[in-house]
């Protein structure tokens, strides 16, 4: 049986209005002296948020340190309380997940606010591949559909990921790929920590179990934009003649979605209901990722019109949805299909890292070259130097 967790009150957070340095400056060793906005100069920004953005940028003192420094704005918005806690949250998970080598996410050499203009700052080492959602979209644009050997890989590194945070005690409730990035070698990193939750192991086994959050993701009321979420129609052809836009629905500019959480379309049932849930709600969504990856379509999306609401309600109807989607999509292997239904599966039901080592979907797999990064990435990015920018859609 799964221990037992429950929010740990000493964790708890318990935010002011307005978090003073203090409380939110951190620094690596060797940046305490560059916890100002001034010292850095802007190359091109890279991603944008519905309350913030990332840009590349330099060292103004240094020609050659390039990083990426990710902005999130919380003056003059009306869930600023919230905001405010998923920065402290993304800063504490990143901290922790740099002190772990088996952890995969960017280093994080500093974060800062700026009072007067409202902002948070978090300088992060600068991942020069893109990401995941990026990646899929070229794929599909070259016509390139992902082999069963390079689908294993991906899913194989995402599960240590996910495997190694979780023992940390916490669960990343955001797992899509526009937050899952490509290193320079072609190993995955996962990125954006402000939806994580810390939670308190009871019986101290070290992994991470069943919680509750009161915390859960509103239900927002729009969506059209989805359309630039996704890398695929229904028809399994890209988006029309248009320009892959690589970024999400949250971050459609024409977009009125103010939920924090991000796209649901990854989310676990029990998350888009709000009852108990735990860390298998990361698997969940693995599970929609694999389903994605395998056959090129969205679970739960069914064309590029569909409502964040229409989203969260289908996911509430799975079940049903989940069988048409595998008989629409055959052939799947019997493996692959079972492996799906292990994941997109009821909480109770949800096989999680272990249950999916040993899964023989994976067969063959060696999961020690996996966990200690020596399996040959199938991609690896082609980057002229450390500041290379091309494997992003940016603006300067
Ligand atoms: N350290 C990094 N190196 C390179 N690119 C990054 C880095 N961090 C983030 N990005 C890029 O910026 C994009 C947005 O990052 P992130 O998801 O952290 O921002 P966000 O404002 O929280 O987005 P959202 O509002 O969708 O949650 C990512 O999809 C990725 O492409």
């Amino acid at each position: 049986m799964e221990p037992i967790f429950i929010p740990s009150n000493s964790n708890r957070l318990d935010i002011p209005i307005d978090p003073s340095e203090e409380e939110f400056n951190y620094s690596f060793t060797g940046f305490e002296s560059k916890l100002n906005i001034n010292s850095y100069e802007t190359i091109a920004t890279i991603g944008s948020g519905s309350y913030g953005e990332v840009c590349i940028v330099k060292d103004k003192k240094s020609t050659n340190e390039i990083y990426a420094l990710k902005k999130v704005f919380y003056a003059d918005v009306n869930d600023a309380e919230l905001i405010k806690k998923r920065a402290i949250r993304e800063r504490d998970a990143m901290i922790a997940c740099n002190k772990n080598t088996n952890c995969r996410s960017p280093k994080l050499y500093c974060s800062f606010i700026d009072k007067d203009e409202g902002v948070f700052y978090f300088l992060m080492e600068f991942i020069g591949g893109g990401d995941l959602n990026s990646y899929c979209y070229r794929r599909i644009v070259e016509g390139k559909k992902f082999t069963m050997d390079e689908i294993k890989f991906y899913i194989a590194e995402l599960v240590c990921i996910l495997e190694a945070f979780h023992n940390l005690g916490f669960i990343h409730r955001d797992i899509k790929p526009e937050n899952i990035m490509i290193d320079r070698d072609g190993h995955l990193i996962l990125g954006d920590y402000g939806s994580s939750k810390q939670v308190h192991n009871v019986n101290h086994s070290g992994n991470s179990g069943a919680s509750h959050s009161s915390s859960v993701p509103s239900a927002g009321t729009s969506g059209a934009g989805s359309a630039n979420a996704h890398w695929l129609e229904q028809n399994n052809k890209p988006f029309g003649n248009t320009p892959p836009n690589f970024q999400s629905f949250l971050r459609n500019p024409n977009s009125s979605y103010t939920s924090y959480i991000g796209t649901p379309q990854y989310m676990a049932v029990e998350v888009v209901q709000g009852v108990v849930y735990s860390k298998l709600c990361d698997y969940w969504s693995l599970g929609a990722i694999l389903f994605e990856l395998i056959t090129g379509q969205a679970l739960f999306v069914e064309s590029p019109d569909t409502t964040e609401q229409k989203i969260r309600e289908n996911i509430g109807n799975w079940r049903g949805l989940l069988n048409t989607a595998i008989s629409k999509n055959q052939p799947l292997s019997k493996v692959q299909e079972s492996l799906i239904r292990e994941l997109i599966a009821p909480e109770r039901k949800r096989i999680d890292a272990t249950g999916i080592k040993k899964h023989p979907f994976f067969e063959g797999i060696d999961w020690s070259a996996i966990q200690d990064r020596t399996a040959e990435p199938p991609f690896k990015p082609t980057l002229s130097h450390n500041g290379d920018y091309s494997y992003f859609q940016s603006s300067n």
